[in-house]
């Protein structure tokens, strides 16, 4: 297909995304089938025009001031991709499957129209209920932050130390392009471009030897912060598939306990294979069976509980820009709800001078700093540790990172502005000493 053609293809897609009310990947697989002529190269640039229309939804729409999906494709082709409308003239020349030439009001909204008067969510490319939110945390760098948000996010591994060391992976996967993440020590980054294919990490030795996982560096820093030891006992109340869990184990050197467990069993489902293939062998995974506290027999004993805990996700927009302007009001609600219960269940399962790490990939305040200063309040034998202190785990690169990252009272936040990293927030409190 030419680049042409495929600006056509995408436009169909997100016709489809609009009309069938459809997920973007859902709409981008079904296009893949009822066109099998498509190569794979052909296929990754579709999603990439497509996944970048989604992230800059609002704002190509308002420089073409038209929210028709051949608008804010062409929108898009100017606000990221940075052409000039004379190369977007050329592509769509009307010619074989090239969309049809440019009217002369695209020609003068591609030309002169800017989001420079926009709304903060529209320049942010956000939804609107968020704003003051946003507002909240960001104040007037709102747009700046939202727009690194709505940005393209590396594929991020993590080195896993029971297995493999960083610089060795790093020789045998240069000819993808790794580099060494800036922050966390076990860190390695693929930078993808627009049209970047799939770089199938899952089929790399490095892999399917359990030397390396998928997770973006503020996962890993979150974890890192939390401060697990060898020798403790760490609960994952919250674990999920396990990427938590794997960074968890990895940093107590198969040393001490580890107990992961999630209140949705299906969550679970991968965490088996996962564990097995990074050589972890002290993680206890606790199922949860009805209504029975899979817990009750280990209260009071955790050295550290981490609940990386259900969330809105705002943190992740980078790498779901659909659910973006899925996520509604009453999802936040929910969510807020639930991390309140997290909370209060890990309470009972701290030892006295034990310690909760809160972590979340949203950067909403209430999810965040509210949820922080209710449970202290609600909890008064939980205090806050200062975010200098949890941060000193990073050795050489703590003064340099509480630089980049937003701290509070409550903990601290990276952002992928100001740390390169999905939005992920810490917070750890200790449990005061008998
Ligand atoms: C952010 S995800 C966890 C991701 C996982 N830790 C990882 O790193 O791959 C949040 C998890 O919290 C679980 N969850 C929600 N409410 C919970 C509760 N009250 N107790 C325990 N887990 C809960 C969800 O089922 C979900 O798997």
């Amino acid at each position: 297909m030419t680049p042409a053609a495929r600006l056509s293809a995408a436009i169909e897609v997100i016709e489809a995304i609009d009309t069938q009310r459809v997920p973007a990947a859902k709409a981008l697989k079904e296009w893949g089938t009822a066109h099998r002529f498509a190569g794979s190269g052909d296929r990754a640039g579709i999603s990439g025009l497509v996944w970048d229309v989604l992230r800059r939804r609002a704002s190509s729409a308002w420089i073409m001031d038209d929210d028709t999906s051949r608008a804010r494709l062409l929108g898009m082709l100017k606000a990221e991709r940075r052409m000039d409308v004379d190369t977007i003239a050329a592509l769509c020349d009307g010619s074989g499957f090239a969309p049809e030439p440019l009217s002369d009001s695209e020609r003068s909204a591609l030309a002169s129209r800017t989001v420079a008067d926009a709304p903060a969510h529209i320049a942010g490319d956000y939804p609107e209920w968020l704003d003051g939110q946003l507002a909240d945390v960001f104040g007037d760098d709102r747009v700046a932050e939202a727009t690194a948000m709505a940005s393209r996010a590396p594929l991020d591994l993590r080195v896993n130390t029971l297995k493999a060391k960083r610089d060795k992976v790093l020789g045998s996967l240069r000819h993808l392009g790794a580099t060494e993440t800036p922050w966390s020590p076990l860190g390695l980054r693929i930078d993808l471009g627009a049209d970047a294919r799939n770089p199938g990490i899952h089929a790399e030795e490095d892999f399917i030897k359990g030397g390396i996982e998928v997770q973006d560096e503020g996962s890993q820093l979150a974890a890192l912060l939390s401060g697990a030891k060898p020798g403790e006992q760490v609960i994952d109340l919250c674990a999920g598939a396990g990427g938590k869990t794997l960074a968890l184990a990895a940093m107590m050197q198969g040393k001490g306990r580890l107990i992961a467990t999630d209140a949705d069993k299906r969550q679970l489902a991968p965490i088996h294979e996962r564990l097995s293939r990074a050589g972890i062998h002290n993680a206890d995974i606790r199922t949860p069976k009805g209504p029975d506290d899979t817990l009750s027999d280990i209260h009071n004993s955790a050295d550290l509980v981490l609940i990386d805990a259900p969330c809105t996700g705002t943190g992740t927009w980078r790498r779901n820009p659909d659910a973006k302007w899925r996520m509604r009001p009453g999802a936040l609600e929910v969510r807020i709800k639930d991390q309140a219960e997290v909370l209060d269940r890990a309470v009972a399962l701290v030892k006295p001078g034990g310690r909760i790490a809160y972590v979340t990939c949203s950067v909403l305040p209430q999810e965040n700093r509210d949820q922080i200063r209710a449970f202290t309040a609600r909890q008064p034998e939980f205090s806050v540790v200062p975010p200098e202190q949890v941060m000193s785990v990073l050795w050489d690169k703590a003064e340099d990172f509480a630089a980049a990252t937003y701290q509070s009272p409550e903990g601290v936040l990276m952002t992928p502005r100001r740390t390169g990293t999905d939005g992920f927030f810490v917070s750890v409190m200790t449990r005061k000493k008998a």
